[in-house]
């Protein structure tokens, strides 16, 4: 046993979320080893060489969850609720749960139906930290350093389990916050789920003009700054987008509200609304990035 008793990690998709946080992890001594599991086989290959994990499995086997400590899934929240019905007859009794994914109430329903016996042990978290960037080749160390990350106990949460899961936030430099799931989902459906499809919607757009090519070539800093996180994994970003589709229909609409507005102003050529609108979003987001420091 090391100092927080974690000798063995079973990582579940060992890509730039899980592969950062076990990067960390093994840096400061938290875990003795850490065993990969991924679907992606030459994924895999290349977490051994950049030493993320210790060992490989291209499914969920016994031998895999021997002896684990903490299995931490770390894969597109789609897959949850299958992984949780594989992990179910494999568990051994001490383990502790957790997950990384964006959207947390279908986390914890997947842990609530295929994990009744580990439910008190499972912990649902999410990193505000991420990038564009996928696989095992974007995990890298530092990622969560001083960045925010959400826990979401639940009515029968065991609190040495989230103690031991906040330990391991903690020494990956995470800022640890709670919430219910369901507050949760609601705030990041509005500040990461509809951003990113707003930059898919717009790439769209500019991808199916007449004049493609044209565009692409003279676009700069704009277009870069607005549309990075159309770049990101289109697995990742569908299934959070289905997970969380009742808040992001609402806020779908509510944006076409706004959208409706912009073409009043410019139909009526209304330069003073356009000038407040304006200003009244810079200033919201001066607060955001004063707040950032
Ligand atoms: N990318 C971000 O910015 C970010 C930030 C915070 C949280 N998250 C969440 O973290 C999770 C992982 O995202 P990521 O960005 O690390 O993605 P990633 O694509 O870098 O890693 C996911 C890994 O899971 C593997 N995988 C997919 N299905 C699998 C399955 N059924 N069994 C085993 N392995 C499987 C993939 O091969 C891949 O290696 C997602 O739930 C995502 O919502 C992402
Ligand atoms: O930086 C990015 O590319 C991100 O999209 C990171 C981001 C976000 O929206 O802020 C994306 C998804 C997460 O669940 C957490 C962080």
């Amino acid at each position: 046993m090391n100092k927080l008793g974690i000798n063995k990690l079973v990582l579940i998709g060992v890509g730039l979320i899980g592969g950062s946080l076990a990067l960390d992890l093994k840096r400061a001594g938290r875990v003795a080893e850490v065993v990969g599991i991924d679907i992606d086989a030459d994924n895999l290959a290349r977490a051994l060489e950049r030493k993320v994990i210790d060992s490989a499995h291209t499914g969920i086997h016994a031998a895999a969850l021997a002896a684990a400590d903490v299995v931490l899934i770390a894969t597109p929240v789609g897959t949850l609720p299958a992984i949780c019905q594989s992990l179910a007859p494999l568990l051994p009794a001490h383990t502790i749960v957790s997950d990384v994914g964006s959207t947390k109430q279908l986390a914890l329903q997947a842990f609530a139906q295929y994990l009744p016996q580990h439910y008190p042990q499972c912990v649902a978290a999410h990193p505000i930290a991420g990038s564009d960037r996928h696989g095992a080749l974007a995990a890298q160390f530092g990622l969560f350093e001083g960045k925010k990350c959400i826990l979401c106990p639940h009515e029968a949460q065991d609190s040495g389990s989230l103690n031991s899961v906040s330990a391991l936030w903690q020494a990956a430099g995470a800022d640890l916050y709670t919430l219910s799931a369901a507050e949760h989902d609601a705030i990041f459906a509005a500040v990461s789920h509809l951003p990113h499809l707003m930059a898919y919607a717009y790439v769209h757009q500019i991808g199916s003009a007449d004049q493609r090519q044209a565009l692409l070539h003279f676009a700069g800093s704009g277009f870069r700054d607005f549309t990075r996180i159309a770049a990101s994994h289109p697995a990742i970003w569908a299934d959070i987008c289905l997970a969380n589709r009742e808040s992001l229909q609402d806020l779908l609409q509510q944006q076409q509200q706004q959208l409706a507005f912009l073409q009043q102003c410019l139909q009526q050529q209304d330069a003073a609304a356009l000038r407040d609108y304006f200003q009244a979003a810079k200033a919201v987001r001066d607060e955001w990035q004063q707040g950032q420091s």
